[in-house]
């Protein structure tokens, strides 16, 4: 076994970014706002089990923060650790593979394949990683029940609506039970009162289960279920605040860093 790092994040932090920049095109951001904004020194700390907003307008720079914690994008500076491990150095199979064994993502929209079922949607990440078919069903039917669409299992995805389409891509992001849920705006296609069932089943579906979740949003509402929030503008982050939702940041500061961590780490949970 590899010690960690020196300069590995604090051990309640299961995610952790450190003046990450990312330009989208590769060309930096200039002092005018020319270029492709992305991300400009953000550093933020993700404790375990704790449920993050990530708000902002839109534009400001949210999903890319998301892409770049969850290994998709790799910045330009800076460093991106998962737990102990240091996502900005790892070669694109493996962070490919970190993506597939520990992290579950959500978007605005479904993407559910028409040709499958319900079940065998919410079980693909299950089936692509060898899982049996019976085990991935088992799997994947229970899911479907917790999140209350277990009765359209065997159903083709046409036949839902927005909201239990939404659901079904929810079950398929929780079926692997991952250390990580990635929530990009999930809601985003919903009304007022689909999204509030949306994020209170995946906040208790979270809680039950201790997966760590980031949720992206621009709706103020939507961000209240949240432990914590953070604000990005013009891809900076601006603020953060607890929600006194309760949760992993509530057991000291409210979810700040201590003033033990080592140099360098304290900015690390808190600002641009
Ligand atoms: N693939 C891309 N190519 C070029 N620019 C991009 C690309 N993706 C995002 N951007 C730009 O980067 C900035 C941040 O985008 P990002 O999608 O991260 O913001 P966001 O806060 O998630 O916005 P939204 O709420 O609209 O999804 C925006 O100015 C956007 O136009």
């Amino acid at each position: 076994m590899v010690a960690p790092p020196d300069n590995a994040p604090p051990d309640n932090d299961v995610l952790w970014a450190r003046s990450v920049h990312y330009s989208h095109g590769g060309s930096p951001r200039t002092k005018s706002g020319a270029g492709s904004p992305g991300l400009s020194g953000v550093s933020v700390g993700v404790r375990q089990g704790e449920i993050l907003a990530v708000t902002g307008p839109r534009g400001s720079g949210k999903t890319t923060l998301l892409r770049c914690l969850s290994g998709h994008l790799v910045p330009e500076q800076g460093e991106i650790w998962f737990n102990s491990l240091p996502v900005h150095t790892m070669g694109a199979t493996a962070r490919e593979r970190l993506r597939r064994d520990r992290f579950g993502w959500i978007g605005p929209d479904p993407l559910l394949l028409p040709e499958l079922k319900v079940w065998e949607n919410a079980a693909l990440p299950l089936l692509v990683s060898g899982a049996s078919h019976r085990a991935a069903k088992t799997a994947a039917c229970a899911w479907l029940d917790r999140l209350d669409i277990g009765a359209f299992a065997r159903k083709r995805p046409g036949s839902l609506t927005r909201a239990e389409s939404q659901r079904v891509a929810l079950a398929r992001a929780l079926v692997k039970e991952p250390s990580v849920v990635f929530a990009d705006e999930p809601t985003a296609p919903l009304h007022r009162a689909e999204r509030a069932l949306l994020l209170r089943t995946l906040t208790t579906a979270a809680r039950s289960h201790g997966i760590t979740v980031l949720l992206a949003t621009h709706d103020e509402e939507s961000a209240a279920v949240a432990d914590r929030s953070v604000e990005l503008l013009d891809g900076r982050l601006a603020a953060h605040a607890g929600s006194g939702a309760g949760g992993p940041g509530d057991a000291d500061d409210g979810g700040g860093p201590s003033d033990e961590t080592p140099e360098g780490q304290t900015a690390c949970s808190l600002s641009a």
